[in-house]
């Protein structure tokens, strides 16, 4: 666990001590776009025109982030189009790695043995975390973006016409509506197992879990009247919790001690989360042993011995008993 200083590893675990105690990520800082045509999209620089074989994805099975970007991969029929390397699931001393292991996908472009010789391969000065979720431009030997909120954003529609599957999780009508959910569930739920689980302050802890489950709560009475988050229409915040959700029961109940109730305890979003764990190609992208074995061996500050529990069991395929799907356009 580290980071690169001025394109130099730094073996460094986070600094709560300089925010009292509270977990704070950290900004992306690759910041472009694919688009159809090249032009730029909403920050960074163009040029990342929407090219069949021209892009490649590095991902941790293990990381919810990057997880989100491999369901896009899927939902959108992007397999052919866009390449996949796999980390080891264990985040030692130097970071994420391409060491061996079943699961294991090599890095086929610079054959790195560490995630960060693909971060110094785009910026040989690279100051900052070294994280998944990347997306490489194999014509330009850069990263276009490393921030996986923006990568589904692309996946969504760069490559409709050159080959992605029909499909718009984002559509325009609703797009203010699943940015408003998608910031609540950031804050709350998806980072808010982290700042329960890195908190290093008893008051911090506790803060973050009482509204951790009430955002739980609210979202377990929303979907007892809909289908979905937003409705009828599965959107891409429904599969922005699912990768949060997807992980509960295994690894943020014990290891975040994110413990007043388990997902199972929730009907509807157990019910929620079967069903899009059921979604045609989505199960091939959930790796519950990257998952455990990434959480309880790589975080030595709140699990010393890296034991990975056996359990619990879980019944991801069992009838999620949320109606039929609906079609998209
Ligand atoms: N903003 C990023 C966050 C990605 C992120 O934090 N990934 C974690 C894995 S779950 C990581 O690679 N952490 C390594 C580190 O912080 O050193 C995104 O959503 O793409």
């Amino acid at each position: 666990m580290g980071l690169l200083v001025d394109g130099e590893w730094v073996d460094r675990w986070y600094d709560t001590a300089a925010s009292a105690g509270r977990f704070v990520r950290s900004e992306a800082q690759f910041r472009n776009w694919i688009t159809p045509d090249g032009r730029p999209g909403p920050s960074g620089e163009g040029g990342f025109v929407a090219q069949p074989g021209r892009y490649h994805l590095y991902v941790s099975l293990a990381c919810p982030w990057a997880h989100r970007t491999l369901i896009f991969r899927a939902l959108k029929g992007l397999e052919a189009i866009i390449g996949v390397s796999v980390v080891n699931p264990h985040m030692a001393g130097n970071g994420w790695s391409f060491a061996p292991a079943p699961g294991v996908i090599a890095d086929p472009v610079g054959q790195a043995r560490h995630l960060y010789e693909v971060y110094l391969r785009a910026q040989p000065g690279y100051s900052g975390r070294v994280t998944v979720p990347v997306l490489w431009d194999l014509e330009r030997d850069t990263i276009v973006s490393n921030e996986s909120a923006e990568i589904i954003r692309m996946l969504n529609s760069a490559f409709d016409d050159v080959g992605a599957r029909p499909g718009d999780y984002a559509p325009a009508a609703l797009l203010a509506q699943i940015d408003a959910i998608n910031s609540h569930v950031y804050d709350t739920i998806n980072n808010g197992v982290y700042k329960a689980g890195f908190a290093t302050e008893q008051q911090v802890y506790e803060h973050e879990v009482a509204a951790l489950f009430d955002a739980l709560d609210a979202l377990e009475a929303r979907l007892s009247e809909q289908r979905y988050l937003l409705g009828e229409r599965i959107t891409e915040a429904d599969w922005r919790l699912f990768t949060t959700l997807v992980r509960f029961d295994a690894v943020y109940y014990g290891h975040f001690k994110c413990n007043l109730r388990r997902l199972s305890d929730y009907p509807q979003l157990w019910g929620h989360t079967r069903e899009l764990y059921q979604w045609p190609g989505v199960a091939a992208t959930v790796d519950l042993d990257h998952i455990k074995t990434h959480y309880y061996r790589s975080h030595p500050t709140i699990n010393p011995n890296g034991i990975v529990p056996a359990g619990p069991v879980l019944d991801f395929d069992a009838p999620h008993g949320r109606g039929h799907p609906v079609a998209l356009d």
